[in-house]
């Protein structure tokens, strides 16, 4: 598993505010959009592309073109679904899974309660986006059925990451043959006994959209 922090004076200028408690939901909301799409950059470095030739009003020029088949984007519902925008407008013709997952605030296990993903993955790459890595559950349960589907490359694209839940996936992920990449703004101190990243953000869904019944 690779893991790679964002290093860029703008990651961490938005980071700081939307980490503050007085940000509101409008506010926030326009960040995360802004934010991945500055993590995206990172996170598309190696997306697959194949050689075109295009003709400019001077010559001919050699380029590029995403390759075939199509990258997919799968936000973890709720909160990752406030990156997807920020995502596709840099990769407008990727394909959108989505994966509603939900962790119990007391047993810290991640359950799945949705999921509208393409039955075979085989030779697709995968960006997961979901802004809180944890205890790290959630990806490493949304990483493992991806793989199960077929999908040979993952980018988890996060905002915030704590320490033990990046121990935790690197070993749940031990035995998988696929390579995994992390990008994320920031690796926070710790978690608290509730299972929040400290100092982090507080609850991303509940931020980015209220707090859920
Ligand atoms: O790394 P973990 O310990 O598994 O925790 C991280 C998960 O927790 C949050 O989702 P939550 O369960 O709050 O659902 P929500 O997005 O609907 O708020 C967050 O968006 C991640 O999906
Ligand atoms: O700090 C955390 C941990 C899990 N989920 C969140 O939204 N925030
Ligand atoms: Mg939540």
């Amino acid at each position: 598993m690779r893991i790679h922090v964002a290093d860029h004076p703008l990651v961490a200028h938005k980071l700081t505010v939307l980490r503050d408690t007085t940000t509101d939901s409008p506010t926030f909301r326009r960040l995360t959009d802004e934010l991945v799409t500055l993590l995206a950059y990172e996170a598309t470095r190696d997306v697959r592309t194949e050689p075109v030739a295009v003709q400019t009003p001077v010559a001919s020029a050699r380029g590029v073109k995403l390759a075939a088949p199509k990258p997919v984007v799968v936000p973890i519902l709720r909160a990752g679904l406030g990156m997807l925008e920020g995502m596709v407008r840099l990769l407008p013709t990727a394909e959108v899974g989505f994966l509603g997952m939900v962790r119990d605030e007391h047993t810290l296990k991640a359950s799945t309660y949705a999921q509208r993903i393409p039955e075979n993955l085989s030779g697709r790459q995968c960006y997961v986006l979901d802004p809180m890595l944890a205890t790290g559950g959630t990806l490493a349960d949304a990483v493992s059925f991806l793989v199960d589907r077929g999908a040979d490359h993952i980018t988890a694209v996060c905002l915030l990451a704590a320490p033990e839940g990046l121990a935790n996936l690197e070993r749940r992920l031990a035995s998988v043959d696929v390579p995994v990449t992390i990008v994320t703004a920031a690796v926070d101190e710790h978690l608290n006994d509730h299972g929040f990243i400290v100092p982090g953000l507080g609850d991303a869904g509940d931020r980015l959209y209220g707090v859920a019944g």
